[in-house]
């Protein structure tokens, strides 16, 4: 039975299903944490295997119990997602637990998918390549802090086509398990680019001189807090994350700047290429071997046919050799340097075809990351 309940936490391959007794009084959202007991049937299968069983959770304050909950949880959240019965939803793979801000934006682009929590970036992209998933969903820009860079070079070493993007607001907020008040804070729980986001607002709450601790993700420090965080440690996360792992809302919108943005992609296996009569925006990569005025050439090609560029990271990679998925296999190299560059054009335009022909001419490596209809949401 453990085996089953740790199954989503250890294995985002597996495919939970659960039914909870009684059920008026279990729901994902009202987990019986002050309730003496409950049971809780699992069936868990990941193709090969599979089995089912009941957990009868008695004291759920004890923390071995706890762990199960959470596990359950997951299950019950993964469940609740699913389409009908034996039929999967689209899946969509995102970093971290139910509760990220990274599913918010799954949930916000494929309303009504599953999402897949994964514990890494990679893995997340890698469920989409071994077909897992149908998509994933990849922070790579904040409004307040700029490009998330790791995240930009993962793009390099898998092969998978952006499809989409969303600008998804960000609104954090210090939740804390019932009873406990802002007072007796000592411990602030969150994922650094939190942290960072809401400091100043930590300070006017009181709360300069506590101890920070960082979590891989908003929701994990949730969960953290709610399963065996000390009492008077607090997490920053979304007040999703607050319903999911039974924490309440301190204090709400806590970071610093209001417009408070990550630009997230969307990821697929395929590319869906829009036509060129709607708002588009292409991605692709650049690299050279440090031959003269590469960059100059490159903003000259879009520069002459009339395409606007959005951004332009430039990533030095002398030294620090860079694992590349091209048209051929995966191959390892230290390049001069790396441009990820974005254009508001689709592929489909002739302008855009002529321009990407042109830098083939001088660049050592150049790959159309893709193309996708631009996220017009206003961030005010
Ligand atoms: O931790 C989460 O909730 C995430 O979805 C990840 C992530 C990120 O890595 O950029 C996304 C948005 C928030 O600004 C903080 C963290």
């Amino acid at each position: 039975m453990d085996r089953l309940c740790r199954a989503p936490i250890n294995s985002s391959l597996w495919n939970i299903r659960t039914k909870v007794k009684p059920t008026p009084e279990i729901r994902s959202r009202d987990l019986p944490f002050n309730k003496p007991s409950a049971t809780v049937l699992v069936s868990a299968s990941n193709g090969a295997n599979g089995g089912n069983g009941a957990i009868n959770i008695k004291h759920i304050s004890e923390q071995k119990d706890r762990l199960l909950l959470t596990a359950v949880k997951r299950a019950l959240y993964t469940t609740e997602q699913e389409q009908g019965p034996g039929q999967v939803a689209f899946r969509v793979a995102y970093q971290g637990i139910p509760g990220a801000y990274s599913e918010e934006a799954a949930l916000a682009t494929h309303p009504g998918c599953q999402g897949l929590p994964c514990h890494t970036y990679a893995a997340a992209l890698q469920s989409v390549e071994s077909r897992v998933a149908d998509r994933a969903i990849l922070p790579v820009e904040s409004t307040v802090e700029g490009s998330i860079h790791r995240n930009y070079d993962l793009l390099l070493d898998h092969r998978l086509c952006i499809v989409g993007e969303i600008h998804y607001p960000v609104y954090y907020c210090l939740l804390a398990p019932p009873g406990v008040d802002r007072e007796e804070i000592k411990r602030v729980m969150a994922h650094p680019l939190a942290l960072s986001q809401c400091r100043r607002t930590l300070k006017t709450l009181g709360l300069a001189n506590v101890s920070m601790q960082t979590s891989d993700d908003t929701a994990g420090a949730a969960e953290c807090v709610s399963r065996n965080g000390p009492r008077g440690t607090a997490a920053i996360a979304s007040a999703r994350a607050a319903e999911i792992y039974g924490l309440r809302v301190l204090a709400r919108g806590i970071q610093d700047e209001s417009c408070n943005f990550t630009r997230f992609l969307i990821l697929a296996r395929d590319p869906i290429v829009p036509t060129a009569d709607r708002p588009c925006k292409t991605s692709i990569v650049v690299a050279h071997d440090g031959e003269l005025g590469v960059l100059f050439k490159v903003l000259s090609a879009f520069s002459f046919r009339d395409i606007n560029l959005t951004k332009l990271e430039s990533r030095p990679t002398k030294n620090r050799p860079l694992r590349v998925v091209g048209d051929g296999p995966a191959f390892v190299k230290e390049f001069h340097c790396v441009f990820y560059i974005d254009f508001e054009a689709s592929l489909s335009d002739r302008r855009v075809q002529n321009a990407l022909t042109e830098l083939k001419e001088f660049a050592s490596f150049l790959r159309v990351l893709g193309s996708y209809s631009v996220d017009a949401t206003p961030k005010a």
